[in-house]
Parts: structure tokens; C-alpha cells; sequence
């Protein structure tokens, strides 16, 4: 990456305060661009879904890892339930997605409980030997009594394949028969899969993210306090495929001999990678290197949550922070991943282009269908999911709810993050895939005005501009008119 010519930054830049120019370009169309990364996190899409309590779990593990990316599961989530979590992800299959499922003789409540869970927007009913009998969707509940019978409403008329079908038959058929779920049955007609037009497009459009025995990829955290070894073992045992050490200030002597002991419990011909945080220097880039780290989280205080640089002061603006980390890394051979602030496209294609391998995404993600919370709707009506930090006063009790009241009051006087928010569903994005199709979409398109096919070669190509504030400002629409 260079500075466009006479661009010297007199002071750090965040996202905002920077632009990509574009070069003279050779490559052809978008779908030539290869956006799988090359830090052996095994991603076939630069994008990592933070270990935050309010956004990571199963559904948006497989959501995730189906569409090349990766999710990384809450440090706070105990051992076994991540063992349990990462065996049902694994278990997912890699194309078809998890279909909600009910029976003729469940009431309508029950379907409307469980259609906002997953983005497919409907529920297939089964028989008694799991074979499919119809599919309730949000219109076919509206209008009608909650109590009532879902044998009641059901449209029988469902379109099944083998999963073995390619997608792009499962595309066109469903696009003749004007439907918009085709559901996938296993050799004995029972219902194993579902499949939205849209799903079946982008199957041919993502590589999946999976492991060498062809099955989804998980992540997951480990704090810096306890035996991290003990802890990393169980996760290994697990079959987790990347462990993150993370930690709000990950340059301290605690995460290098965390970083150590994590780093000695793994086998010497091991290909999980560790990936420790979070710091925003070069130096805290190679001491977390030296200690065992192949990729490590920069960001201190960018995230929507995140209150530690109103309350510190400290932290470092973003893509200054991911440019000295990753120059500093990839000096070693090893990586960056950019850990918070993305709140557009454009974000990930400057951290990308300052440097890191892939970019973390929390709070955006919260406000999905496949984020664990609740799906709730405001006051005028609008859905929305609650979201918070994982340096809240709700996190940490959560937290420390085993120690006694002496400690957890203690523990509680040292809040930097944000206990509940608000974030909405985009009414024409509300799954997380169609945030990350407009995710690689603006990636594959800023690799090409770059003139790269792969994103290494726009790292190498990238040519960034310093912009004023109504520089920024102008790139905004204006949807309503000035
Ligand atoms: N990227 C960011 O900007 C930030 C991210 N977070 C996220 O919040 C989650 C919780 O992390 P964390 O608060 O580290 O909690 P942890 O439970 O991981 O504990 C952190 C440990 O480090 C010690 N410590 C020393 N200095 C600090 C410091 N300045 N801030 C925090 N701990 C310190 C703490 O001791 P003691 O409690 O006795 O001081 C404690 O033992 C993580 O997921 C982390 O990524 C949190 C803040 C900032
Ligand atoms: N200082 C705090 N940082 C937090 C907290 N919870 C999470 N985080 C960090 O934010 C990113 C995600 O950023 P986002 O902008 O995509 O939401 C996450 O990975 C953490 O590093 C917190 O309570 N305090
Ligand atoms: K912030």
C-alpha cells in the first residue's frame, strides 16, 4: 500500500479519514477476484465474526463458515457447550441450510417464535418419520388465530430434492415454479435441508470455509486469566479449528505467557492457528509474534460498543493502527486481522488494502437474524436485536457470577463497554448473508478498480488518499434529497 502523491498524514487515520484511488486495471470482471486469505485461518472470504456474547453462536457459525468466513465463540462460553456447539456445526451440511422444523399439530405461536431465528423466513412441518409435509411461512401466521393448528394453514405444495442436486438446478427450478424454498430430503425422504433461491445462487458464488475432513470451521476465545493451556487443550479436543487469545490489553506480560502456554499444548506439526490481542503497535505486534502468535487482533477502541477511549484515553485510530501492525507482522512472515469499527464495506476494503488479512465484524452483525439474541421490534414497529460489549457491566457479571460478591463488586467498578443497545434489522438486509454479500461485493469491486485479482495484490497496489471531512461526507448518498 502506498500514500497517493503529497498524501502525508500528519497524524493517525481511521477509516473515515482515508480513500482508495483507483489504478489503471487489467482485470476484467469482479468474479475474477480470488478473496480467499493466506493466513492459515482457512477463510475463503476475508471476513472473521468477533467472540462477542450478542453476536456469536451456533447459527451464526454455520451461517458463516457456509459462506467462506469464520466465527469466533465467546471466551465466555464454557468448555463443554463449546464442545457441544462446535460438534453441531460440524455436523451442518456445508451447502444446504439448517431448516426450522415443526408438525402439523403445532400451533401458529410456535412458528411465529421460530421464523425470525434464520433468514429463510419459513417453517417446514414434518411427519412423524421427519419426511416433509408443507411449509408455513410469516404470511401464511398473519391474520390467523395463534392457537390455531399449523396442519391448519400449511401449503403442501413443496418442491424436494436429494442434496446432491447441483444449486443452480435447484435455482432455476425454483424460479419456474415461482417459489422461493426448495427443501433437501435425505435417501429415506426426511427432511435434512432447505435451500432459498438466493442460497442456492450464492452456494455457486462462496467456497465454503471447512476443515480437511470437508466439514465447517469454528473459532474460539480464550482468556488470559486461569490455566490457558488447560483451557486450550479442551478446546483442541473440542476439534475448534482457531484458537484466539484475546484480552482488552493484549500487550501485557499475562497474554505473553498465556500466548506461551496456548503455544505449548499444541503438537509441533499442528495447523491451528493462534491468534492473540488485542494491541495497535508495532512493538505489541512483535512481542505477541515472538510469544506464538501467527495472527494477531489489532484495535483498541474503535467498536460500537467499545467505551475504553472515552474512559482511557487510550487506543489508536484504526487504519493507522492495522497499517503499523501489519507492516510489523508481515515483517515476521505473519498476519493482522482488524478487530472493530467496520461499519461499512468500504472499512473492510481499507483494511484490507492497509494490510490485514481478514476484518473482524461484531456490532453490524448483531443486528442479523442469525445473531443469538431475541428478535424484538421498537416502538414503531421495526425489528431489532439488543447488543452489548464484552467489557459491560452485563458482560462482566455474567462474567464473574462464580466469584463472591466481594470480587464481582470489585470487578464491576471497571466497565468499558456499553450494556445495551439497539441494533436494527436493515428491512432489505436482515440476514447476515446479505450483509456479507454486500461485504465481498464492494471488497471484489475495490480489488478491481485497485487492479488486483487476489488480495495480496491489492495490498501491494492499494494507493490510499487522506480526506477532509466533507471528503467523506460527499462520497455519503442522499437518498431524501438536500
Ligand atoms: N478491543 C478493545 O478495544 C477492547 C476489547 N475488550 C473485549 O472485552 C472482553 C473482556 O476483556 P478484558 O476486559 O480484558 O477481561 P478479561 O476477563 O480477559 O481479563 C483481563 C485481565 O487483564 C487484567 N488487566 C490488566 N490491565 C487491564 C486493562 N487495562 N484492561 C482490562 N484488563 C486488564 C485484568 O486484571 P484486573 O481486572 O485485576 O485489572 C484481568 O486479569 C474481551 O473480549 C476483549 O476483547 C475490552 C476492552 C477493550
Ligand atoms: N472496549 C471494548 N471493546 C469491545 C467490547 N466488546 C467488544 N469489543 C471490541 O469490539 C470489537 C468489535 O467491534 P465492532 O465495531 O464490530 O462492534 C470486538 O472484537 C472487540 O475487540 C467492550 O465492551 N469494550
Ligand atoms: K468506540
Amino acid at each position: 500500500m502506498q500514500f497517493l502523491d503529497g498524501h502525508r498524514p500528519a497524524h493517525d487515520l481511521t477509516y473515515d479519514d482515508v480513500f482508495l484511488a483507483p489504478n489503471r486495471s487489467a482485470v476484467e470482471s469482479r468474479f475474477d477476484v480470488d478473496l480467499s486469505t493466506v493466513d492459515g485461518a482457512g477463510t475463503s472470504i476475508p471476513l472473521v465474526v468477533a467472540n462477542m456474547t450478542a453476536v456469536a453462536g451456533r447459527r451464526m457459525a454455520e451461517t458463516i463458515a457456509r459462506r467462506g468466513g469464520l466465527v469466533v465463540l465467546p471466551q465466555d462460553v464454557d468448555p463443554a457447550a463449546v464442545a457441544d456447539i462446535t460438534s453441531w456445526v460440524k455436523s451442518r451440511h456445508p451447502v444446504w441450510d439448517t431448516p426450522l422444523v415443526l408438525t402439523a399439530g403445532d400451533a401458529v405461536a410456535d412458528a411465529l417464535n421460530l421464523v425470525g431465528k434464520r433468514a429463510h423466513g419459513a417453517v417446514a412441518i414434518v411427519d412423524a418419520d421427519g419426511k416433509p409435509v408443507g411449509i408455513v411461512d410469516e404470511q401464511a401466521c398473519s391474520g390467523v388465530d395463534r392457537f390455531a393448528r399449523l396442519g391448519e394453514i400449511l401449503d403442501e405444495n413443496v418442491l424436494t430434492y436429494r442434496m446432491d442436486t447441483p444449486p443452480r438446478e435447484v435455482f432455476e427450478h425454483v424460479q419456474e415454479h415461482g417459489g422461493r424454498l426448495a427443501l433437501g430430503v435425505d435417501d429415506d425422504g426426511r427432511l435434512a435441508g432447505v435451500l432459498t433461491q438466493v442460497s442456492a445462487l450464492r452456494a455457486g458464488i462462496y467456497t465454503p470455509a471447512t476443515d480437511d475432513v470437508g466439514q465447517l470451521r469454528i473459532a474460539a476465545a480464550i482468556g488470559v486469566n486461569g490455566d490457558a493451556g488447560a483451557k486450550a487443550e479442551a478446546l483442541l479436543k473440542a476439534g475448534v479449528d482457531v484458537l484466539v487469545v484475546d484480552t482488552a490489553h493484549g500487550h501485557q506480560e499475562k497474554m505473553i505467557s498465556a500466548l506461551k502456554a496456548v503455544r505449548s499444548v499444541l503438537p509441533a506439526d499442528s495447523t491451528v492457528p493462534i491468534v492473540a490481542g488485542n494491541v495497535v503497535t508495532a512493538q505489541g505486534t512483535r512481542d505477541l509474534i515472538e510469544a506464538g502468535a501467527d495472527i494477531v487482533k489489532v484495535g483498541v477502541g474503535p467498536g460500537a460498543m467499545c467505551t475504553t477511549r472515552m474512559a482511557t484515553g487510550v487506543g489508536r485510530p484504526q487504519f493507522s493502527a492495522v497499517r503499523e501492525c501489519a507492516e510489523a507482522a508481515r515483517a515476521l512472515g505473519k498476519h493482522v486481522w482488524a478487530d472493530g469499527g467496520v461499519r461499512h464495506p468500504r472499512d473492510v476494503a481499507l483494511a484490507l488494502a492497509a494490510g490485514a488479512s481478514s476484518a473482524m465484524v461484531g456490532s453490524w452483525f448483531a443486528g442479523t437474524y442469525e445473531s443469538p439474541g431475541d428478535l424484538r421490534y421498537d416502538e414503531q414497529g421495526r425489528p431489532y436485536k439488543e447488543s452489548f460489549g464484552m467489557a459491560s457491566k452485563r458482560a462482566v457479571s455474567a462474567r464473574t457470577r462464580t466469584d463472591n460478591g466481594y470480587e464481582r463488586a470489585r470487578k464491576s467498578l471497571f466497565e468499558e463497554g456499553i450494556s445495551s443497545s439497539r441494533m436494527a434489522l436493515d428491512p432489505t438486509r436482515p440476514g447476515v448473508e446479505d450483509l456479507i454479500d454486500s461485504v465481498t461485493a464492494g471488497v471484489r469491486s475495490a480489488c478491481t478498480y485497485a487492479g488486483a485479482t487476489s488480495l495480496e495484490e491489492f495490498h501491494e497496489r492499494a494507493v490510499v488518499g487522506v480526506q477532509s471531512a466533507a471528503g467523506f461526507a460527499e462520497g455519503r448518498p442522499l437518498p431524501s434529497g438536500w
